[in-house]
């Protein structure tokens, strides 16, 4: 064996972590999904129906929304889209929602987060019908999970929790920390990790020496939006990271780049298994939402059947 002449990185010099696939992941998970809706169709005469409302005209969630059209018509669902315009009020907004309640053809709702300003995200996410509501941020669903009933779960976390079961295999007694408490993300993450048996610390904004407990974790879930955070002795050697953050910076050169919250070529050298950013959290993301409207058409059609 000799050593490398030049390496050009850490991760070179010592390649110890295993990348978790999330996009290869995701598109099985897709196509175990497409099967179902067709078993699902040939049952029911149904076919199960998204709708993605967009406010505004944020270029970035213009792509995911976009994104989740085209994933959603890869499964053989209908994906209905609702553009509308910066100016839209809430009771405009409450009244599409209201609608779409009431369609027969609708199994799932998602309102494109976060809204422009002078829309109560709070409201507006509870305005949607529990058994509809696929992204799991309402009070329903939200409180089913801290109860630990069933119910539907938000879909990165979801995501996350899938990775986790398929790299590792039993969680439980394992320490999770989960850096980031949003409603959208680390609480609802804790919440399932808990529910699978593991011991879970929760550090958020105003945490004393993230880095200390960071570096007790058999599993670390980072989800702050703060790119880089996580630098190589935050990780305990051979742990398991998921990177949740996804922020987009310019480069020099003028393009741009997806990063996570994950210092990863750093990390790499002292993780056991890591998510990547691009290709890791975000396209499970989107496979839980399609995992979830078929979950939604299959309570309401079939009464879960
Ligand atoms: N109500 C609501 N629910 C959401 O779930 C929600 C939301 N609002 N607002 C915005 C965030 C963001 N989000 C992503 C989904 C997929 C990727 C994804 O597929 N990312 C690719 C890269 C995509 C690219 O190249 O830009 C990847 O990580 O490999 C990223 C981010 C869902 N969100």
């Amino acid at each position: 064996m000799t050593e490398p002449a030049s390496a050009e990185t850490a991760s070179v010099r010592n390649p110890s972590a295993r990348l978790i696939d999330g996009k290869a992941f995701a598109a099985n998970l897709t196509q175990d999904i497409a099967r179902e809706v067709r078993a699902f169709h040939d049952r029911h005469q149904v076919t199960p129906g998204l709708a993605v409302v967009l406010v505004g005209n944020d270029p970035a969630s213009e792509v995911y929304v976009r994104n989740k059209a085209l994933q959603t018509h890869r499964t053989g669902m209908r994906s209905f889209m609702h553009m509308l315009p910066e100016t839209t009020s809430q009771a405009e907004l409450l009244a599409l929602v209201g609608r779409l309640n009431h369609d027969p053809e609708i199994h799932g709702i998602l309102v494109q987060l976060p809204l422009p300003a002078g829309l109560d995200p709070i409201a507006i996410t509870n305005a949607i019908r529990p058994d509809k509501d696929v992204d799991g941020l309402g009070e329903v669903n939200a409180g089913r999970l801290a109860l630990g009933q069933p119910g539907l779960v938000p879909c990165t976390p979801l995501g996350c929790l899938m990775l986790l079961k398929a790299e590792l295999g039993e969680l439980r007694g394992l320490h999770a920390v989960v850096i980031g408490a949003s409603n959208l993300v680390g609480r609802p993450m804790a919440r399932l990790l808990l529910a699978e048996g593991c011991t879970v610390t929760v550090a958020h904004i105003d945490t004393r020496d993230p880095a200390a407990l960071a570096r007790q974790a058999d599993i670390l879930v980072v989800a702050t939006g703060c790119n880089g955070l996580v630098r190589a002795d935050w990780i305990k050697p051979g742990a398991t990271v998921i990177d949740v953050g996804i922020t987009r910076i310019s480069l020099p050169n003028g393009k741009t780049r997806l990063v996570g919250d994950v210092a990863f070529d750093e990390a790499v050298t002292r993780a056991g298994r890591i998510t990547p950013v691009p290709g890791g959290v975000g396209p499970m993301t989107i496979a839980c939402l399609l995992n979830n409207t078929l979950a939604a058409a299959r309570r309401i059609v079939g009464g879960a059947a």
